[in-house]
């Protein structure tokens, strides 16, 4: 956090014996001494309560962020910004890579930390927690009373307080949500890749990443100048293999493309409809990658072609399973999302569930994740079809379900999915991808705004 106001607190029952070390500008330290301890698992255990105190006397109306880190650690570089968040964890070293069965969750049912066999997204470390005050009070004040809960019933986690930690985010999903102000890139050509907390990394030069767009129809006009800008904007400096699917190949525009890259024109059925269009995506995708970037390419990105790109958009984006905030409903209540809710429709999400409202315009990832994702949301249409019920937003319908039970890996913020037509937010520094505006009724989208003419 070099850069940035940093506030050490340090917490010992040997205040003397903090060493005195020169801090930088607007960097302080704070000795608060505490009660002696002998027992190792107590003063671990303690932790949760401290903080608590902490933020709600102090750190609530001093800090954007805080982070409670283990003593017994040294930093060998660097660790800025890209760090923040709402809510944050950090991998467990030990387990990075293993499976869920390998992780020592406490398998105990009688402990407040207890986690079902088949449940578990992660090993995190008790070591690094951290986030906005008001979350990581949300987070302390909530182990801190399983311990105690524990403690009454003469039980103690596996893991201690780790146990707990770990308990609370699988409910209490990390948040972390990319935009201009994080910091993306690393020295030594290594991109450090947002993996909740984890650094996942990979040699830039060696990188494919393919882009589907579909272009049917009048939306061939969009073709162009998206393109262009494509070659200006995105993915610059990787290998990236566009695939324009089709029904007029010959309206498909000659763009002038940068080295390593390359166009395939994919030729597909007409349709007159919007949503069987929209819908049939999801289809022709789990085609291509069965058949071809599954071999070929690192990386995948669906987007939609009545798009621009307006600014940068690089490897900061890649992860796993990738997906955008639409624009519309950032900053949005749950019970604003246009979720499908009628539980008939195998897209239904129910009233109190739901994180984000993703955009439709933008599926991403490594080719297997998103092939997993395009086939389910694919049978789930296929049901839905069956059951002559078609979900109120589509495949995007989908989408987010899909995203609620599968949890992308980077969530990327409305700068990579804003709208023209909508106004920039004040806080918003840059718009990177955009829709593009479009007479809805030229265009063939009656659809657009009587989304319930779908039945
Ligand atoms: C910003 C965003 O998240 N947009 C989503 C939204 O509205 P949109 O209004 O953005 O949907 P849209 O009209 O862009 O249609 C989706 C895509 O289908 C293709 N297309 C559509 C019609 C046509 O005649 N020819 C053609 O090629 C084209 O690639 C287009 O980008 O809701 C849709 C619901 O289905 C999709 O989920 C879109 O991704
Ligand atoms: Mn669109």
């Amino acid at each position: 956090m070099v850069g940035y106001r940093v506030h050490y607190y340090v917490f010992t029952d040997l205040p003397d014996e903090v060493p005195t070390v020169a801090l930088g500008e607007g960097r302080q330290l704070t000795v608060i001494k505490t009660a002696s301890s002998n027992r190792w698992q107590e003063i671990s255990l303690r932790r949760m309560e401290m903080i608590e105190k902490l933020i709600e006397d102090e750190v609530i109306n001093k800090a954007e962020y805080i982070f409670s880190l283990d003593v017994d650690s040294k930093f060998y570089a660097h660790w800025g910004a890209e760090s923040l968040g709402d809510l944050v964890g950090a991998l467990h070293s030990w387990f990075f890579g293993k499976s869920r069965e390998q992780f020592t969750y406490e398998r105990r049912p009688e402990s407040q930390a207890f986690i079902p066999l088949d449940e578990g997204d992660y090993y995190y470390g008790g070591a690094v927690i951290g986030g906005r005050p008001d979350k990581v009070l949300k987070l302390v004040k909530t182990c801190r009373m399983q311990l105690d809960v524990d403690r009454a019933n003469k039980i103690k986690a596996v893991w201690q307080e780790e146990s707990h930690l770990n308990k609370y985010f699988l409910y209490n999903k990390h948040t972390k949500v990319f935009s201009q102000s994080t910091r993306c890139f690393h020295d030594d050509q290594v991109v450090r890749s947002d993996c909740v907390g984890g650094y996942v990394q990979f040699d830039c030069d060696n990188i494919t990443v393919a882009t589907t767009f579909f272009a049917l129809g009048k939306y061939v006009r969009f073709l162009k100048d998206l393109l262009e800008s494509a070659e200006q904007h995105f993915m610059v400096g990787y290998r990236v293999h566009y695939y324009v699917f089709t029904d007029l190949p010959d309206e498909v525009p000659t763009v002038a493309l940068g080295e390593g890259r390359q166009l395939t024109v994919i030729k597909t059925a007409s349709s007159n409809r919007w949503q069987e269009i929209s819908l049939r995506r999801m289809e022709m995708i789990e085609k291509l990658i069965e058949d071809e970037v599954i071999n070929k390419a690192e990386y995948i990105f669906s987007l939609d072609v009545d798009s621009k790109f307006y600014a940068h958009w690089g490897a900061e984006s890649l992860g796993d399973l990738v997906g955008a905030l639409h624009s519309w409903f950032f900053g949005k209540s749950r019970e604003q999302f246009t979720y499908e809710r009628r539980p008939e429709s195998q897209a239904f999400i129910p009233l109190d569930e739901g994180d984000y409202y993703y955009g439709g315009a933008v599926i991403g990832g490594r080719p297997d994740k998103v092939l997993k994702l395009v086939k389910t949301c694919r049978m789930q249409l296929d049901v839905d079809r069956a059951n002559k019920i078609k979900a109120v937003w589509q495949e995007e319908s989908h989408l987010n379900k899909y995203f609620l039970y599968n949890k992308p890996t980077k969530v990327l913020s409305p700068e990579y999915l804003w709208d023209d037509q909508q106004a920039k937010l004040s806080f918003m520094k840059v718009v990177r991808f955009s829709r593009v505006a479009k007479n809805n009724t030229e265009m063939g989208v009656s659809a657009l705004f009587t989304h319930t003419e779908n039945q």
